[in-house]
């Protein structure tokens, strides 16, 4: 059936969300349709003409933190969120701003939030728009005017967890589901269904265990307890699980899928010191969409100890394997092995590595993984292979009938783990990463500096066969999410700052454009009065974006829409060097005894935020070894006096003393001397 225009804006329902799939004219959800392929079936742009794409209109979001969201379509109007959960609607055809909603987020839970004060996006449906805001409420706002009509706090209780909501919400039979993240802090997983007219809650499910004992509040609980050390450490931090972005519904089953997180300790072996698969962690889960009841689970890391989240985009898919059609689900998760699962029973199919991987070497007939052992690094540091920055992270994949190929932003950032045996739950250890900032991993990081080289690459993976089909080679890690078309193309973005068009079948590079930042969201496409529009949500960010960049330029965040024979001027870049400094602080006077346990010290407060000082370069936060020396001299004024608070950093009065920050400075300006001299002698090194 044709889905007609309603006249209420947005009144998008579950019969619509369907008919899209087929005319793909709006971009109805945040992957496109209920099957979450972000395959869209509009081919006005195809691999003949796309050379000609020009912009149509571009849009401030006026903000200077991440951009990871993909714009929904709608009765011609794009809802889109920038950082800090703010919501924009705009006119789809010329990008004229219709209206804003700030939901106000305290600047404190920029602290709270693992990875950027990030948002993935919003839901729509009948005439509401739905966005879940970093301190964790869910909201609902009227599509027409930007009104908030209703929020719930999804957070259990801020005193124990530190919540926050960074992914998209689903919407489908009236409800409108979310989870959040946290698990590197403390949290424990779950998600929520509520009603769309008034934000009732219908149901929730957890992902860890909430009691070790009886009464267990349903037979999935009472399994997952069975699975976990009774007097483990994670009673006092949640223990993770988190489900803060994959969520699918199967509207054919009437079930919802999720992807449940990493363990909160990372380390199994101060969480749960007995051991176990600590249900539901890292995880597929199927949930009865009407109820929360639990179906079936397919766990792909059992007793997780790598921050191997199995949140990542879930696709629903139908394939024809050796053993006929089958109704499937398809994952690439952080962990680097690429899933083909059962949906109707959650069984695996097939699970091969995409990249390398040195934690297991496959799964066996049970399906479990046959893991490598000295990959817990109980006794010495392992180098892990994939990280926990993820062989694939949230940046959304696709998947293209038509080819039959997954197009996964895939990547590898080395990183080294070593067991801490010090580790005491929300406690400020010098030296254990983001400790004072109450995360709580369980392990020392790169005590051995990792072998392995960053790299990232946009993969076509056949999912049938199980294998590589073309790859494009990036200069970094941390590529935009992907979105494939009938008319035989892919889209990404990239850390460089482009945005470039694929031949989806070859893999040839088509067309590109130079969009002044790195990007990480999803693209989308929709089509109105005839023309096809292809748009992107540009803004450099997210847990590799803060402290590290590969471009340099950092432009503020931005929507940008291209059409054929689009003629409007491409807005201004901005250099990196415009907006921060570049030069190192060195030669500057500090005291020598200050430095080693600065750079403790350094590592407990700073680290994931403003990265290596001098060795990384800054992202979308400053490094500091670049920092204005006046700044430095004054660092514990300002560091104690909260003078970046309203950008999200903490006031670290109440954490360090002056000493404790006068250390951290010492330790900035001893690597930036380091870092210059070896500058200096590599310049003299190739004078003739
Ligand atoms: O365990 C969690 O609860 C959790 C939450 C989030 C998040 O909500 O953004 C991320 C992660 N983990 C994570 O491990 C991760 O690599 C990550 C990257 C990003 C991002 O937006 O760039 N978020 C998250
Ligand atoms: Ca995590």
């Amino acid at each position: 059936p044709q889905a007609t225009p309603s006249p209420t804006p947005a009144g998008v329902d579950d019969h619509r969300i369907r008919a899209n799939q087929a005319s793909g004219k709006e971009w109805l959800s945040y992957n496109f349709d209920y099957d979450e392929t972000r395959y869209s079936p509009l081919r006005q742009i195809d691999t003949g003409n796309v050379g000609r794409l020009g912009l149509a209109w571009s849009y401030d979001l006026g903000s200077e933190r991440g951009v990871e969201a993909t714009p929904i379509v709608a009765d011609g109007v794009m809802y889109v969120t920038g950082p800090w959960s703010v919501v924009h609607a705009i006119d789809a055809r010329t990008g004229a701003r219709l209206w804003v909603y700030d939901p106000k987020v305290p600047p404190e839970f920029g602290a709270w939030a693992c990875c950027d004060v990030v948002n993935r996006g919003v839901a729509v449906y009948k005439g509401k728009v739905f966005v879940g805001t970093l301190h964790g409420y869910l909201v609902a706002l009227e599509a027409a005017s930007g009104k908030e009509l209703w929020r719930v706090d999804t957070n259990i209780d801020r005193t124990r967890y530190k919540h926050t909501i960074t992914g998209a919400p689903r919407v489908f039979r009236d409800k409108v589901v979310i989870g959040h993240g946290g698990a590197e802090l403390a949290a424990v997983g779950y998600v929520s269904a509520y009603h769309v007219d008034d934000g009732r809650m219908l149901w929730r499910w957890f992902s860890v265990p909430q009691r070790v004992e009886p009464p267990f509040y349903d037979p999935s609980q009472e399994r997952a307890a069975a699975t976990w050390d009774p007097k483990g450490a994670w009673r006092e931090v949640g223990g993770g699980g988190t489900i803060w972005d994959a969520m699918v519904y199967d509207h054919e089953l009437n079930r919802l899928y999720v992807g449940t997180g990493n363990g909160n300790p990372w380390n199994r072996e101060v969480r749960s010191p007995s051991g176990g698969d600590n249900l539901y962690l890292s995880s597929v889960v199927a949930l009865d969409a009407d109820t929360g009841r639990y179906l079936w689970h397919f766990q792909e890391v059992p007793g997780d100890t790598w921050d191997y989240t199995a949140t990542q985009h879930l696709i629903l898919a139908e394939l024809k394997l050796a053993s006929g059609k089958r109704k499937v689900l398809l994952h690439a998760p952080k962990n680097g092995f690429f899933y083909v699962i059962d949906r109707q029973d959650g069984k695996l199919i097939s699970a091969k590595p995409y990249v390398e991987v040195n934690w297991a070497t496959g799964y066996d007939e049970s399906g479990r993984p046959i893991e490598v052992e000295d990959a817990r690094a109980r006794q010495k540091p392992w180098e892990t292979r994939p990280s926990a920055y993820g062989a694939h992270n949230w940046h959304p994949m696709s998947f293209n009938p038509n080819t039959g190929l997954v197009y996964i932003p895939a990547q590898g950032v080395p990183l080294a783990i070593e067991h801490d045996p010090q580790w005491r739950a929300r406690t400020h250890l010098p030296g254990r990463p983001m400790s004072n900032l109450d995360w709580n991993l369980g392990y020392v990081l790169n005590t051995i500096p990792p072998q392995a080289k960053p790299f990232g690459h946009l993969l076509a993976w056949d999912p049938v066969a199980q294998k590589e089909v073309w790859r494009q080679e990036y200069l970094s890690p941390w590529n935009g999410g992907t979105m494939t078309t009938a008319g035989g193309l892919v889209f990404q973005g990239t850390a460089d700052g482009r945005f470039i068009a694929y031949d989806a079948k070859t893999g040839a590079s088509l067309w590109q454009v130079e969009v002044g930042s790195g990007v990480i969201a999803g693209p989308a496409t929709y089509e109105i009065d005839g023309t096809q529009y292809v748009t992107v949500a540009v803004g450099w960010g997210g847990v590799y974006g803060l402290a590290a960049r590969a471009t340099e330029r950092l432009s503020q965040g931005r929507v940008y829409t291209f059409k054929l024979d689009g003629k409007a001027p491409l807005p201004p870049v901005r250099e990196y060097a415009q907006l921060r400094r570049t030069t190192l602080a060195s030669g500057l006077p500090y005291r020598a005894e200050d430095v080693g346990p600065g750079a403790q010290l350094y590592v407990s407060n700073c680290l994931f935020c403003h990265g290596v000082p001098a060795l990384d370069r800054g992202g979308n936060l400053p490094n500091l070894a670049y920092s204005d020396p006046q700044i430095l001299s004054e660092l514990p004024k300002l560091v104690r006096g909260g003078a970046w608070r309203a950008r999200g950093m903490p006031d670290f009065a109440e954490r360090l003393s002056d000493a404790d920050v006068e250390r951290i400075a010492a330790f900035i300006l001893n690597m930036a001397d380091i870092v210059a001299q070896t500058q200096a002698e590599n310049a003299a090194d190739q004078e003739p």
